[in-house]
């Protein structure tokens, strides 16, 4: 008999169930496999805003590191948190079918309404979300929040903010999702969002084998298409990027979007295609976007991450 694969996962709750949902479904197949947590980087450092600390890639690279010294077999990971350039030796086996993709609002009381006019302190640690709720909500102010969803949650009661913004993917994975979450369908979400990826070594025949078979074609479609159009425009530097591609039959509806920091400034792209032509189709819409004033603004935000004037 074979050894059981090792699935290598962060250990925040979340993350630990999305293992042990690879670890279910590969049971199904027959695959026998034991579960190896640990603490990664971007769980330690909770002081600074991630953006802040300037390093992609900081909730994986603990596992990239146990995979490459052959310590675990595979890594499960939230897709949108792994850099859209996998290390060398490295390849995606898998992308799980994908949750809800939206942010939602968890604010408090019962009858929070959002007035455009009025003022209101929102939190979120996200380039993306900060810039598109300032983009809406002019008058707001948005605080940094870190950590994983559960200490999310209750900084948030702590503290004398309005609300804060979740993937409502991550919520209600682990049963946290309140009642009165509000949807926020006008926002794009993060390239990615709400997806599970597996990777493996490439030379790891057996993990790749076996975690491939998890494989959810249209997730891996969209995603694909949405991380193609995140790595067009980024060019390495984090940056407020949202996209969203959805696959009703045989079309591609894709939209995506680049903000300025503070939200001053937003493109959008909408585009559809059939399935038979979604080559390149994520680089072909971040190329109208760099085309249509995306290379200013993406250098502004490089100029303002390298001189921050707050
Ligand atoms: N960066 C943290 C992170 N990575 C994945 C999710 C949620 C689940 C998902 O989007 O797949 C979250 C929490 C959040 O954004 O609220």
């Amino acid at each position: 008999m074979n050894k059981p694969l090792r699935i290598g996962t962060r250990d925040s709750e979340l993350a630990m169930w999305q293992a042990e949902t690879v670890q279910a479904q590969l049971a199904r197949l027959g695959v026998d496999s034991v579960l190896h947590p640990v603490k990664s980087t971007g769980d330690i450092i909770l002081d600074k805003p991630l953006y802040e600390l300037g390093i992609t890639g900081i909730f994986t690279k603990t596992l990239d590191i146990a995979l490459i010294n052959g310590e675990i077999d595979i890594a499960v990971h939230s897709m949108k948190d792994v850099p859209t350039a996998l290390p060398k030796g490295m390849v995606q086996t898998a992308v799980l079918e994908r949750e809800v993709t939206n942010d939602v609002l968890i604010h408090k009381g019962d009858h929070f309404l959002l007035d455009e006019n009025g003022k209101a302190t929102i939190a979120t640690g996200s380039l993306r979300r900060k810039a598109q709720w300032l983009h809406r909500y002019k008058n707001h102010t948005v605080t940094d929040l870190r950590g994983n969803v559960n200490t999310r949650l209750i900084k948030l009661i702590e503290n004398d903010w309005q609300g804060a913004i979740f993937a409502q993917a991550g919520l209600k994975r682990i049963k946290l999702l309140p009642k009165d979450a509000m949807e926020l369908d006008w926002m794009v979400p993060a390239p990615a969002q709400g997806a599970m990826v597996i990777v493996a070594m490439q030379e790891n025949q057996e993990a790749v084998n076996a975690s491939s078979q998890l494989n959810h074609l249209p997730s891996e479609q969209a995603t694909t298409i949405e991380r193609e159009f995140l790595r067009t425009l980024e060019g390495g530097c984090t940056a407020p990027i949202g996209a969203l591609a959805t696959i009703k039959d045989q079309t591609v509806y894709f939209k995506g979007c680049l903000h300025a920091l503070d939200g001053s400034k937003e493109l959008v792209i909408e585009k559809e295609t059939t399935l038979a032509q979604i080559a390149n189709f994520g680089k072909r819409c971040a190329q109208e976007i760099l085309d249509n004033g995306g290379k200013e603004l993406m250098q502004n935000i490089k100029d303002e991450q390298n001189n921050p004037v707050n």
